[in-house]
């Protein structure tokens, strides 16, 4: 509307020197009201605007804000009919004492002497809140730590955040389109190899341990010492974020989530891409179910049993708190919940997927699994349907939910053409980590790779214009593997048979993009279990046996999509366009891709079709794309033999009730 609309509906005062009838722009006036009673015989003064209701600076800036207004719904007691409305002041006495008790000392017996609000504001009214009385300070584990206060910066807002961040986090810019510029410190992707569990009795048996698994252990003990490391740190500061959110929109297996940290940025990235409470959701939050202590600018100690380096991302379930030392990397916030919903959720039989999800007009949803960097985001945000998330979900009983309230999106070279839709996210309350911009104009330069490949933007759902609010779906009919094959021998798309589909699921092949993962330079072949070792909890198989049942039940065709290499392997080869994916995908979600000629692959053995509209033909079977026959062939054999390879350490295991399906399931992988 503020392009196309007429000069005259946005004049906003009267020039008196002006003729009439010219447009007319111009500014407010301020007036003072004092003195006002002489009037000024000075040239500008426009009677029309009512006089501003200060008579000094202080006061009229004490006007520019607006006391947040309380909910609209009374709070009354859930059950025995009593009605006990808590005042503004007794409810926010609650969410401090609360807080306080998360951020307690396990060695002290209270927590920290919290207060709301930003420290730099001295005139606000100190609220205390330390797990005690205030008349009644204890007289034991005292140290200087409990006589400071540490003020709580709660579910700011993303205004608020952009100010903290600005002010006091350097490295923080405002882009030319709005979005906050950050950079994440020297770690610019996760540290897989300092993730950390906690094996207990428990965990011991539940969770997958040992070779391939991402879960590398340590004990309760250890976890102690760096929650403790991390508390201290955090009850230090001058001030800390609180963002007490939500996960997973399937509000029957929805977890309450706090995240304590140190830094707007962080605060601002977990508001995006967590679901975020409305005021009435965060009036009867309570107790969080899973706590995160974010001291991620904070080594861990090197002396400290198991610690291999100055970072440890340390989870322990049965406390339902997670620990981060040493790294400010956001993702590992993001990637670090999901690992917990990949332990919660299947414990209740509902099964948690790295995977993007979309919904056709006609309600066909599609699921998009594949390592970092295949395309998840990418062709989920798809213009002509309707986006239920691009990273994290769940597919129970009644269907599939997102897990998140936002999405991460990789930024390196991203266009207006190609990502339209991520390319109008990229606006004000979008955190954007490690780009280069212009100094002055702040335009963003996609393409400068010098802070990191692994450029991203955080942004909260509802920025992509047909995201499906609440993000929820019915169940999958297509289920899309994808895989960016750097030796580009993997067709282009091929159909894929119930065994063939948990064959490719369980080895999670792809050419791990450079940057995601701390430390990787160059595209290199990966096999990640699940299209997500990294986050899985239990054995693979396990998630394996569900989605096979799923897709069963459900009735879901499954294909495998190389988003990489044509024409040869990575150094000769080219990445295969967007535009010809998309395509493909179009032909996969509407249904006419079920209905064409297809042949069969050597060695991998997959249905790959003779045509699709928009497609060169050419390029379905890779064959035709590489000019070097023998070449082609020996990629070909190499890639089939690192698949056998990596199959073999599944082939012991049993998956699902039937051991026709675990044979058929061996027996779907290359033959050579
Ligand atoms: N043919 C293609 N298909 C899909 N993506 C492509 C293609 N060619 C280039 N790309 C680029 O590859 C990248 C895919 O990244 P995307 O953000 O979708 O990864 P992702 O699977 O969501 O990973 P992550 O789990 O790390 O978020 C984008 O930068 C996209 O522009
Ligand atoms: O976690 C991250 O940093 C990015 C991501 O989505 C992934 O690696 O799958
Ligand atoms: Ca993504
Ligand atoms: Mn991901």
């Amino acid at each position: 509307m503020a392009e196309n609309g007429s000069p005259a509906e946005f004049s906003f005062g009267t020039m008196e020197e002006k003729p009439k009838g010219t447009a007319r722009h111009g500014l407010t006036k301020i007036q003072t009201a004092h003195g006002s009673k002489k009037a000024s015989t000075t040239v500008c003064h426009d009677d029309s605007a009512s006089p501003i209701k200060a008579t000094t600076i202080d006061e009229l800036h004490s006007l520019q804000q607006k006391k947040r207004s309380a909910p609209s719904t009374p709070i009354t007691a859930q059950s025995g009919g009593t009605f006990s409305p808590l005042s503004e002041e007794q409810r926010q006495k609650q969410q401090l004492q609360s807080i306080s008790a998360s951020l307690a000392s396990l060695t002290r017996e209270t927590g920290p002497k919290l207060v709301r609000g930003d420290p730099t504001r001295k005139a606000e009214t100190p609220k205390v809140a330390h797990g005690w009385d205030h008349d009644f300070a204890p007289a034991v584990g005292i140290s200087d730590s409990s006589l400071k206060f540490t003020h709580v910066l709660h579910n700011l807002s993303p205004a608020e955040l952009y100010e903290q961040a600005i002010k006091y986090e350097k490295g923080s810019f405002i882009t030319s389109s709005g979005a906050l510029a950050t950079l994440s410190g020297a770690k610019t992707g996760r540290s897989p190899r300092d993730k950390r569990v906690v094996k207990d009795e428990t965990t011991e048996d539940e969770l997958w341990w040992g070779k391939g698994s991402p879960n590398i252990e340590m004990d309760e003990h250890t976890f102690m010492v760096n929650r403790e490391r991390a508390v201290d740190y955090l009850n230090s500061l001058e001030k800390v974020f609180v963002n007490d959110q939500f996960l997973n929109w399937d509000s029957q297996n929805r977890i309450k989530v706090r995240i304590v940290s140190a830094r707007a940025y962080h605060s601002l990235f977990m508001h995006n891409m967590c679901i975020r409470p409305t005021p009435e959701e965060l009036e009867d939050f309570g107790a969080p179910d899973f706590t995160i202590y974010n001291a991620g600018q904070f080594p861990c100690n090197r002396y400290t049993h198991y610690m291999t380096s100055s970072t440890s991302i340390d989870l322990n379930l049965a406390r339902r708190e997670m620990v981060i030392l040493g790294t400010q990397y956001a993702g590992e916030m993001k990637k670090g919940l999901f690992g917990v919903m990949h332990y919660l959720m299947p414990k209740r039989g509902i099964l948690s997927l790295h995977s993007g999800c979309n919904m056709g007009k006609q309600g066909d949803v599609a699921l998009f699994f594949g390592l970092s960097g295949t395309g998840k985001t990418t062709l989920s945000t798809d213009h002509n349907r309707y986006l239920i998330g691009d990273d994290e979900h769940c597919w129970g009983d009644n269907g599939v939910s997102n897990i998140e309230g936002g999405c991460y999106a990789k930024c390196i070279d991203l266009s207006r053409e190609k990502e339209p839709d991520i390319w109008n996210a990229i606006k004000f309350g979008t955190v954007l980590e490690n780009v280069v911009f212009e100094e002055h104009s702040r335009e963003v330069d996609y393409t400068d790779k010098s802070v990191t490949e692994n450029t991203r933007a955080a942004y909260p759902i509802e920025f992509i214009p047909n995201a499906k609010i609440p993000c929820v779906g019915p169940h999958p009919k297509n289920v899309i593997l994808l895989a960016c094959d750097a030796f580009g021998v993997l067709p282009p798309v091929s159909k894929l048979t119930l065994p063939q589909t948990m064959y490719h699921f369980i080895s999670g092949y792809t050419a791990l993009v450079a940057g995601t993962e701390d430390g990787v330079k160059e595209p290199r072949a990966t096999f990640s279990a699940c299209f997500g070792a990294a986050f899985i909890m239990l054995h693979p198989t396990k998630y394996a046996a569900m989605l096979a049942e799923k897709m069963q039940k459900h009735g879901a065709t499954g294909w495998l999509v190389n988003t990489g290499w044509s024409g040869g392997s990575y150094g000769v080869g080219s990445r295969i366009k967007l535009a010809y994916t998309r395509k493909i995908i179009d032909a996969i979600h509407s249904g006419s891709l079920l209905n064409t000629s297809y042949q069969k692959t050597e060695v991998f053995g997959l249905e790959i079709p003779t045509e699709i509209e928009g497609v060169p033909s050419e390029i379905l079977d890779p064959v035709n794309t590489w000019r070097d026959k023998k070449a082609y062939k020996d990629a070909l054999m190499k890639l089939a033999g690192l698949f056998k390879n990596n199959f073999e350490t599944f082939t012991n295991y049993k998956i699902g009730k039937d051991n026709k399906l675990t044979d058929e399931i061996v027996s779907a992988g290359p033959i050579f």
